[in-house]
């Protein structure tokens, strides 16, 4: 449409493809505008888009990335006095030591590995991430949405692993790759 030329969301680089788990079917997301389409605006050719490959059939998704790219995983933060945020719900003024982070973020890397509690479980109490509501899940993303260090740990996990400590802007976190 005419706006559309005008807003430049005429622009390729702005759209991925995802699968819609529902129907099994590619659809196209604008990452500015926040729409999703069945249909590309005309004007896109489908293989400009990243994301999902197109025209290949939802049936053989890759099993272990959702077909579109995209992985799922949970993770629990410990934020520290150099945070980018130093604050959560947990602690409004966050005020350990990096070094203090990083011990506390082993002892729950230890438990978890000896089976004695789960991620999602320890996040809820001790996560100074939002997402500790969430048993520590962040939901699917694909490349580009979370901080680069976060993200290219995750990517690396196997579904069911359980990283290293990982260091972001925000503190150092356990990732666990759930899909
Ligand atoms: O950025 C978030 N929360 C920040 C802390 C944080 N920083 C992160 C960096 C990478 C991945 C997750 C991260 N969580 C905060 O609460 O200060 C998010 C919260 C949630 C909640 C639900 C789903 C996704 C997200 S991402």
């Amino acid at each position: 449409t005419a706006d559309e030329l005008t807003t430049g969301s005429v622009d390729a680089s702005e759209w991925e493809s995802r699968i819609s788990r529902s129907r099994r079917m590619v659809y196209y997301y604008n990452r500015r505008t926040k729409e999703s389409t069945w249909d590309l605006p005309p004007g896109i050719d489908p293989k400009d888009i990243k994301g999902y490959a197109n025209n290949q059939d939802p049936q053989n998704i890759d099993p272990l990335e959702g077909g579109d790219g995209r992985i799922r995983a949970s993770h629990l933060l410990v934020k520290h006095d150099k945070s980018r945020r130093p604050s959560s719900w947990k602690e409004p003024n966050i005020t350990r030591t990096k070094d203090e982070a990083l011990a506390l973020i082993k002892s729950y890397h230890s438990r978890i590995i000896s089976g004695e509690i789960t991620l999602g479980e320890l996040a809820i109490t001790e996560s100074d991430c939002s997402s500790a509501k969430r048993n520590g899940d962040l939901g699917y993303f694909g490349k580009g949405q979370m901080q680069p260090s976060f993200e290219e740990a995750a990517f690396k996990l196997k579904v069911g692993e359980l990283s290293e400590p990982v260091w972001s802007d925000s503190g150092v976190h356990l990732i666990l790759r759930t899909d």
